[in-house]
């Protein structure tokens, strides 16, 4: 195996018994009577028999705000399906974690250090690095007290649902706060996102708000949302609990006229409820109460509305932001993200910890990719969160930030949302980011509001992967061969399954709707009995444990790092397109590939044409319908779509094949011969050259 050889180091902490995380190995070591030494020891230790020691130490030693006492940690013996409850009763509330610090004499008592009033919270940068805010934390504070007593006046309370279709701006973070603070729910989607998509969202979690942007810019481009509102009100008019939208100005003191959409009213206005009180009131939930709606559509039906606890997601995130990332009240997080990706969590959690966040909205490569990366020099950014993708573009336009700016400040640069090369990382060091950057590739997800893999300041950085697994989630790899049944793990080094087997206090609490809970259960639990599997392929490297992502194990596309699930693409083709019998949609990634492309296959009812003008008809109606991320590269005719005996359509050969493996058909198929067909679009280019010379030459028949 080529990887068993050790890749290239590329980086090491000067001084790793500097970090918080040693500090925290030692203190364990002597509370504890233990001799850990290496990160791989205090990993074994926070997975291993004796875990709740390890999360028991880390609620001591990074104290949350909280009131009440925990008698058990949780308890080892309940199946990870069941979710346990963890550190049962105590409360604590996610707002107040975030904008004030506790005291580690007394952790039910908050104080402001690390947090003064006059200490920049946030910066909000709009594309193109214009537009820069700064917001300290005592107005943040005073802006959260002035919502969230508007909101309780207009009758929100816990367990109430508000959403936002919006920008990484200081209203949505403020709106996070608000209903956070009140023990309701949160939850965001992108103003690209179309309206049925948000519909689909917002008609099953029922929210009594929806804060909305009124306009929006992207590419150079300013968008009118005021048609999306619109179509929001009406498409909510069922929905009981549902009592308005609120507008939030994208260009701040200048909102959009909204007098003309009904149940729709300006933020300034709805603030007028709280009649100038800011005073902060936190109702502190029990910690398995949820705080928090994400989604992710898989490949049949809704998107599934994942709910995350207050405390499982506070206490992950001091583990990894603190230890892993080495964040505290000096650093400053510019991460680029939508509201729509599990990473707006991550790029406002930082706060937590005393740090300053940047929040920018718009598309970094406008009006070039060194625009964006100004704002590293200018705000003095210590940790940058991108993807893989936005680095290759770099690479692309060879653009060298470490030449270009003054990057003294910048200690790390995080990654994710698809497979960050070899290569990528050999560029990284050989010319991309000054030398003594950690270069943070990370991978987990939505369902997690966390990370599987992710870096450590203990361990060297080689080539390849993610550094090694999180603390605290006892991540392993299992026979990809075995599809149901108890699972095996694979000896150490092999590729298979990434699988959790243990139960981890920032497991999703249930699915919102879900009330007999069998999607979620089928979610993570139908193919190995009490173990969770995510539906990544990963391999462990038998010497330096990095954890190496190999893809997905099922449906789900991820072009450029954005991710969604193919039903987002069939339910518009069934809801739209009466001509076509069935469609497959598979993501393509070869060997050559930098990117996934998202590619369509439409077998067509008997007597009906493929054609071009159709093939446009269905582009433009995902575009609108999800957004314009969601559209296929490639579309195809196909004139058979493998399924099982049970006639469940499979993507999975399709997406391998395409990908250029050659596969063995699994015995569950029905019709096997079919997956013949689609061995041609591994060459891809070469079918639509052959396309285009079919075209010419019928052109010229005629
Ligand atoms: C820990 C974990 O494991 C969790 C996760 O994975 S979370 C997910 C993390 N994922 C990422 O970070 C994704 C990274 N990728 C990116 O950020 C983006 O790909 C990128 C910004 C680098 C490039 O974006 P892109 O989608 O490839 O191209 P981009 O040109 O920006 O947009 C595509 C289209 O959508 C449109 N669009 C995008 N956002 C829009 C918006 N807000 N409003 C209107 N239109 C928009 C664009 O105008 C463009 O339209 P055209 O095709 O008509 O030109």
């Amino acid at each position: 195996m080529a990887q068993a050889q050790i890749p290239r180091k590329l980086w090491e902490h000067p001084d790793p018994s500097s970090t918080a995380m040693y500090k925290f190995l030692e203190a364990s070591n002597r509370k504890y009577g233990i001799d850990m030494r290496t990160y791989r020891d205090l990993y074994n230790w926070s997975v291993g028999p004796k875990r709740t020691d390890f999360w028991a130490h880390l609620w001591e030693f990074a104290p949350l705000i909280h009131s009440g006492r925990f008698t058990e940690v949780v308890d080892t013996t309940i199946p990870m399906e069941n979710i346990p409850s963890w550190f049962n009763g105590t409360y604590l509330n996610f707002a107040e974690n975030i904008l004030f610090t506790a005291s580690s004499d007394d952790p039910s008592v908050r104080t402001k250090r690390g947090k003064e009033d006059d200490k920049i919270a946030l910066t909000e940068i709009r594309e193109g690095n214009t537009d820069v805010r700064h917001m300290t934390y005592g107005e943040v504070r005073a802006r959260v007290g002035l919502l969230a007593n508007a909101m309780r006046k207009m009758g929100v309370k816990k367990g109430d649902r508000v959403a936002v279709v919006a920008s990484t701006s200081f209203d949505t973070f403020i709106c996070l706060m608000a209903i956070t603070s009140i023990g309701g729910l949160f939850s965001s989607s992108s103003t690209d996102m179309g309206t049925k998509g948000i519909l689909e969202r917002l008609l099953q979690i029922r929210p009594k708000y929806v804060f909305v942007d009124d306009w929006a810019v992207y590419n150079g481009k300013t968008i009118n949302l005021r048609i999306k509102i619109r179509e929001i009100v009406a498409g909510m008019k069922d929905v009981s609990e549902f009592e308005g939208v609120i507008t939030q100005p994208r260009f701040p003191g200048k909102p959009a006229d909204i007098s003309d959409i009904p149940r729709t009213t300006k933020l300034e206005q709805f603030l007028e409820n709280a009649r100038g009180n800011s005073d902060l009131i936190f109702e502190r939930v029990a910690f398995r109460d949820p705080f928090l709606v994400v989604y992710s559509s898989g490949t049949t039906g809704v998107p599934k509305c994942i709910v995350h606890s207050v405390g499982g997601v506070l206490v992950s995130n001091v583990k990894e932001g603190a230890f892993h990332r080495q964040m505290g009240p000096e650093s400053i997080l510019l991460q680029y993200t939508t509201t729509g990706w599990i990473m707006y969590l991550s790029s406002i959690q930082g706060l937590m910890y005393g740090s300053r966040s940047i929040l920018y909205d718009g598309s970094p490569f406008m009006p070039s990719p060194k625009t964006f990366l100004s704002i590293l020099e200018e705000q003095r950014v210590t940790h940058f969160g991108t993807s893989p993708r936005f680095l290759q573009e770099l690479e692309k336009q060879s653009i060298i930030p470490r030449e270009l700016f003054d990057l003294s400040a910048l200690k790390s640069v995080i990654t994710t949302g698809m497979v960050l090369s070899d290569a990528q990382f050999e560029w990284f060091y050989d010319h991309g980011f000054p030398a003594n950057v950690h270069l943070a590739n990370i991978s987990g997800g939505t369902d997690l509001a966390a990370s599987f893999a992710c870096e450590n300041a203990l361990e060297p950085l080689y080539v390849g992967g993610c550094q090694g697994p999180v603390l605290g989630t006892k991540v392993e790899v299992y026979d990809s061969l075995i599809e149901t049944g108890p699972g095996k793990a694979v000896p150490d080094g092999e590729p298979g399954d990434l699988v959790a087997t243990a139960s981890f206090p920032n497991q999703p609490v249930y699915f919102w709707g879900d009330d007999s809970g069998e999607r979620y259960q089928n979610a993570y639990y139908r193919r190995f009995p009490h173990v969770w599997t995510h539906g990544d392929f990963i391999q462990f490297h038998p010497v330096t444990g990095q954890v190496f992502f190999l893809g997905r194990a099922d449906g789900v596309l991820n072009p450029s790092g954005v991710r969604f699930g193919s039903s987002d693409i069939y339910s518009v083709i069934e809801a739209h397109f009466p001509t076509v019998a069935d469609s497959v949609c598979v993501g393509q990634r070869r060997p050559q590939d930098s990117d996934e492309s998202v590619v369509l296959f439409l077998k067509m009812k008997e007597g009906e044409h493929f054609t071009e003008s159709l093939v446009q008809q269905i582009k433009s109606k995902i575009a609108q319908e999800r957004s314009r991320r969601h559209v296929p590269k490639y579309v195809f005719q196909t004139w058979d779509i493998p399924t099982t005996v049970n006639l469940k359509k499979v993507e999975l050969p399709v997406k391998q094949i395409v990908s250029g493996k050659i596969i063995k058909p699994s015995g569950t198929l029905a019709n096997p011969e079919s997956l013949k067909f689609y061995y041609q679009f591994a060459k891809v280019e070469e079918v639509l050259e052959n396309m285009q010379k079919e075209k010419i030459a019928a052109k010229s028949k005629l």
